[in-house]
């Protein structure tokens, strides 16, 4: 099998949230949604057991990745990983922090060798991860790790049809974000991300639109240096790259209708200043893309919702969206590289 009609690899995320409950729901969805092939990482018991609970009639089969595409059609196959799982809906536990690492190991694992053509990553919660031990921020993080040595710098991307946007710093306390920072960082995941738009996008020259930390992007540096001494030097120096930046913007003004027209994807300063907006205008069809990664990653943009886990409540939409995109990017970059 090539990678190109390998099936997506799912891992599942954490097992007491919302992954199982949308997984279950994507894959019941499939022929409808037309949604190409895919396994799941993680324990097909849980699977099983949310199933039940949801009062689910579906058949799920441990599978290998091979006879997984075959299988899809009639049952939802699963790669299994370990540990055993014992927590419940709403409710991690111990089993959690390993289980949640182990579905993401096995799925980098898979594209890593061919094996998947692109992975999607159901919601982990961070805290239950950091208990465990886990030293990274997020996913974008531990992707890049997973890379090997020296690790590519990832970049987070929410993407959606209304609105795309990228955190420059990503899961730090706000009162670190005006150190962290810098002219460098700002090149840098504005270079990425023009790479990643042109070869998995489809977009010949991205339109970045850069915006201030401060309010009114400093005011000419009246309200705040950082827009002047950090974010104009930034876009001065994406430009001279031939990257059609624009800034510093200030944040009150960037996502209204007509100024999103004007340009294809935003870099904030910091996380909650550009996925407020995005989750606001587009919270079910928002998908988590790590950009800068030498496979493809998507994500549903919300979390693990540990208040609706089990219920039956839980949308599978943004992780609908995911698993297209995933395919729509898989498709680009085996086509890039077949050009290459
Ligand atoms: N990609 C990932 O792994 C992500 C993980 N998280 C993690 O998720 C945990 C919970 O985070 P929160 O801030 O509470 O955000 P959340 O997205 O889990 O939940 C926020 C609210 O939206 C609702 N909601 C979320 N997804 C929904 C869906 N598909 N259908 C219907 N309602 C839905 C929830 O019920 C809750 O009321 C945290 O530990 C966080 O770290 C958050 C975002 C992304
Ligand atoms: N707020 C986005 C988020 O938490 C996703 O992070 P990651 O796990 O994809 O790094």
């Amino acid at each position: 099998m090539s990678a190109l009609s390998s099936p997506l690899a799912l891992s599942l995320g954490e097992p007491a949230g919302i992954g199982p409950d949308i997984v279950l729901a994507a894959w019941l969805r499939r022929q409808e949604l037309r949604l190409p092939p895919f396994f799941v990482t993680g324990d097909p018991a849980c699977l099983a057991a949310r199933a039940k609970h949801l009062g689910l009639a579906l058949d799920i089969v441990e599978a290998d990745p091979h006879d997984a595409a075959a299988t899809f059609a009639a049952a939802l196959p699963v790669v299994p990983t370990g540990p055993t799982v014992t927590a419940t809906p709403g409710r991690p536990d111990a089993s959690s922090g390993p289980a949640a690492q182990a579905a993401i190991d096995a799925a980098v694992a898979l594209v890593r060798n061919g094996q998947a053509r692109a992975i999607v990553t159901n919601p982990i919660a961070k805290s239950v991860l950091y208990a465990n031990g886990f030293p990274f921020p997020g996913h974008t993080e531990y992707l890049a790790h997973l890379c090997g040595t020296p690790a590519p710098r990832p970049v987070m991307m929410i993407w959606s049809p209304e609105l795309a946007v990228i955190p420059a710093t990503i899961h730090v306390p706000i009162t670190d974000v005006p150190r962290l920072l810098t002219v460098e960082l700002l090149v840098e995941t504005g270079r990425i991300a023009a790479a990643d738009l042109i070869r998995r996008f489809g977009i010949a020259a991205p339109r970045i639109a850069v915006c201030g930390l401060n309010p009114h992007a400093g005011e000419d540096g009246t309200i705040g240096r950082e827009d002047e001494e950090i974010t104009r030097p930034a876009v001065d120096a994406l430009r001279a790259l031939g990257i059609d930046a624009r800034g510093p913007l200030p944040a009150d003004t960037l996502f209204h209708a007509a100024a999103r027209r004007t340009y294809d994807v935003v870099i904030g300063a910091y996380h909650d200043q550009v996925l407020a907006p995005v989750k606001t205008l587009a919270f079910d069809t928002g998908v988590n893309v790590t950009l800068g990664l030498p496979f493809v990653r998507t994500s549903p943009d919300h979390g693990t919702a540990f208040d609706i886990a089990g219920t039956g409540r839980a949308n599978p939409s943004s992780l609908i969206e995911a698993i297209r995109l995933a395919d729509r990017l898989a498709g680009a970059d085996a086509r890039a590289d077949a050009a290459e």
